[in-house]
């Protein structure tokens, strides 16, 4: 029974880098399983406690990825408050290296990543000031190298999967997909759903992306995706875009991305499920660049056998989403359910 006025954090630390005097927190959800894993995310916040209370979510959220996708390692999360006006390049190694001191405080507890804002030459520098706990540094000094390739795959599964689970075939094709953010995943996810047959209507906030997506087979969006009916919704921006409003005018019949948590809070899982939305949580769309990186670098899987390990994200959603029909539960009651109890075996 949850006792709301604990923290359920393992560990959280708040520290003023000492060099750059920026917010860095480091959030250890739990560490059951095995060392946290969690991506460090560099973004320009409102404030401090904006950057605390998304290091708290995003690393809780990461240990219920890794329990879903089976993975031996709890969850964690660094998030580091850009400071205003940015940082030139100077200052911005003085930011990584003030994160790499905070993560290396946690002796191999945390293992930090790329996300928003910080990319795999950020993570070799980490690896080298904070004892080797980084994952996906460049595949030239011995990592995993960027992930959003195995993410993009991950995420292709787990809508196909869905969409057999949705509408009864497996084929996407002759479907209408909407993309919400073309970055590293989108752009790569969009462009193999299309070329699976699907109408795939993509947008971004960067319109320069347009002329771009038109060349390889996508159509750019004129209207709201989160309005217009769609067999399939993907969300693969920022996160907290399926908010009470949007939920209650979205016409997708299925939401499948890898924007990490879409829900803008946890009763916007049960408003789609009342208006049969099937949502699949993006905890487990969204797995596939840490499976990637998990089993390049620490399982020592080939190329391979690791992409059919992505792969299997597609059973694990068919897996999910038939559990939550089957006990009339939503699909975040499921993933819950699922990875609490995948954590009590590794418990026993
Ligand atoms: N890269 C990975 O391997 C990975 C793994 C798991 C989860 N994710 C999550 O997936 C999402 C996408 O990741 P990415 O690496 O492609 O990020 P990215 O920063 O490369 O791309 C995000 C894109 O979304 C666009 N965008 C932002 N706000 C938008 C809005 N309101 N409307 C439309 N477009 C908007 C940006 O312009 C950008 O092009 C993020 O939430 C990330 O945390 C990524």
């Amino acid at each position: 029974m949850r006792d709301a006025r604990q923290s359920e954090h393992e560990e959280v630390r708040i520290v003023r880098g000492t060099r750059t005097g920026a917010t860095i927190t480091v959030a250890v959800y739990s560490t059951e399983r095995g060392p946290a894993i969690g991506g460090c995310r560099i973004m320009s916040y409102p404030s401090w406690r904006e950057g605390v209370r998304d290091a708290l979510r995003l690393s809780e959220a990461m240990a219920m990825k890794s329990a879903l996708a089976g993975l031996p390692y709890g969850g964690g999360k660094t998030v580091a408050v850009l400071p205003g006006g940015g940082l030139d390049t100077t200052r911005r190694l003085d930011l990584i290296t003030d994160i790499a001191e905070v993560v290396a405080g946690f002796e191999g507890r945390y293992i930090a990543g790329p996300d928003i804002g910080s990319t795999p030459d950020d993570m070799a520098l980490i690896h080298r000031l904070a004892q080797g706990n980084a994952f996906c540094r460049p595949e030239a000094e011995g990592g995993s190298g960027n992930s959003s390739a195995a993410t993009a795959r991950g995420v292709v599964a787990a809508l196909i999967a869905g969409f057999h689970h949705r509408y009864g075939v497996s084929s996407i094709a002759g479907s209408k997909i909407g993309v919400i953010g073309l970055g590293h995943v989108g752009h790569l996810a969009a462009e193999s759903l299309a070329r699976e047959g699907a109408r795939v209507i993509v947008t971004d906030i960067d319109s320069s992306l347009r002329a771009d997506a038109e060349r390889n087979g996508l159509e750019w969006a004129t209207t709201d995706l989160l309005r217009d009916e769609l067999d399939v919704l993907v969300p693969a921006a920022t996160g907290g875009m399926l908010t009470r409003e949007t939920a209650s005018t979205c016409r997708a019949g299925l939401i499948v991305g890898p924007a990490n948590n879409q829900l803008a809070d946890d009763s916007v899982d049960a408003l789609l499920h009342q208006r049969s939305v099937t949502w699949v949580p993006d905890m487990l769309a969204g797995a596939g660049g840490i499976i990637h990186a998990v089993s390049r670098e620490k399982l020592g899987l080939d190329a391979e056998r690791t992409n059919a390990v992505v792969g299997q994200i597609g059973d694990k959603v068919g897996q999910l989403l038939a559990y939550a029909q089957e006990r009339h539960v939503t699909p975040l009651q499921a993933a819950r359910e699922i990875s609490s109890d995948t954590d009590s075996k590794v418990n026993a």
